[in-house]
């Protein structure tokens, strides 16, 4: 039986693409309702395995498609992509050492809710699958939106992560939105690249896993990435 719930719509930001992917913290049950993978507690089950494309590279349902659709569409109108060049004035550094053509979350007021998100959500698919591994709550310094295009930035030369474990969301289709793309692991030369919208790669960031972007040949590839724990 439903009871109802209260909405509280003080803190409802009209100024922002999408005002329901912000609603989190004041509307929780709405949230989850409409955004979290039908799927999502499977993977906290212990009785049921989690799929590892990869040697230590693991994968779970956690968004629905309607986030991933409106991640993008609020990014595109937010619309100010980096330019793929080392040279990054975001960064306190400015410099990147392996540069995408992203948009960070913290540009489009986004790091609150993504940090919860990762506390929430993430944290507990972490610990199921890196045993002895915890870090409250998760830290993230880099999590943004990459977009891929052939005439654009189209793929990711092989690189380390600053992280401990990084985080990647599938935002489109393979074979439909877009053509090739995907992340290889070069150590075992295996690749995932039949990726899945709402589904989150979880990869270990440095050492064993150099990594990189598959060209995409067609199209549009959208991803979201966190380096968790730098
Ligand atoms: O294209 C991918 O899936 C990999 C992205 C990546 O490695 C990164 O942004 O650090
Ligand atoms: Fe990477």
């Amino acid at each position: 039986m439903d009871f109802g719930h209260l909405v509280n719509s003080e803190n409802f930001n009209i100024r922002n693409f999408h005002p329901d992917l912000w609603q989190m913290f004041d509307n929780r049950w709405d949230w989850e309702r409409a955004y979290l993978h039908e799927n999502y507690s499977q993977s906290l089950n212990e009785s049921n395995k989690i799929q590892m494309p990869c040697p230590d590279v693991y994968w779970f349902p956690v968004f629905k498609e309607r986030y991933a659709k409106e991640m993008i569409e609020m990014v595109e109108n937010y619309g100010r992509w980096s330019d793929g060049s080392h040279m990054d004035t975001r960064l306190e550094s400015g410099y990147e050492n392996v540069p995408t053509v992203d948009i960070h979350m913290k540009q489009v007021n986004y790091n609150d809710e993504w940090h919860e998100i990762l506390r929430a959500y993430i944290q507990p698919l972490q610990l199921r699958v890196y045993d002895g591994y915890f870090n409250d709550p998760p830290r993230a310094l880099m999590s943004f939106t990459v977009r891929y295009r052939p005439d654009e930035q189209p793929a990711l030369r092989p690189h380390h992560d600053t992280s401990t474990y990084t985080i990647n969301v599938g935002l489109n289709r393979p074979g439909i939105d877009y053509q090739g793309g995907g992340c290889r692991f070069l150590r075992y030369n295996c690749s995932v690249v039949d990726t899945r919208v709402g589904w989150t790669l979880m990869h270990p960031g440095r050492l064993t896993h150099l990594h990189e972007g598959l060209r995409v040949t067609a199209g549009t590839r959208y991803i979201i990435v966190t380096f968790v724990d730098p």
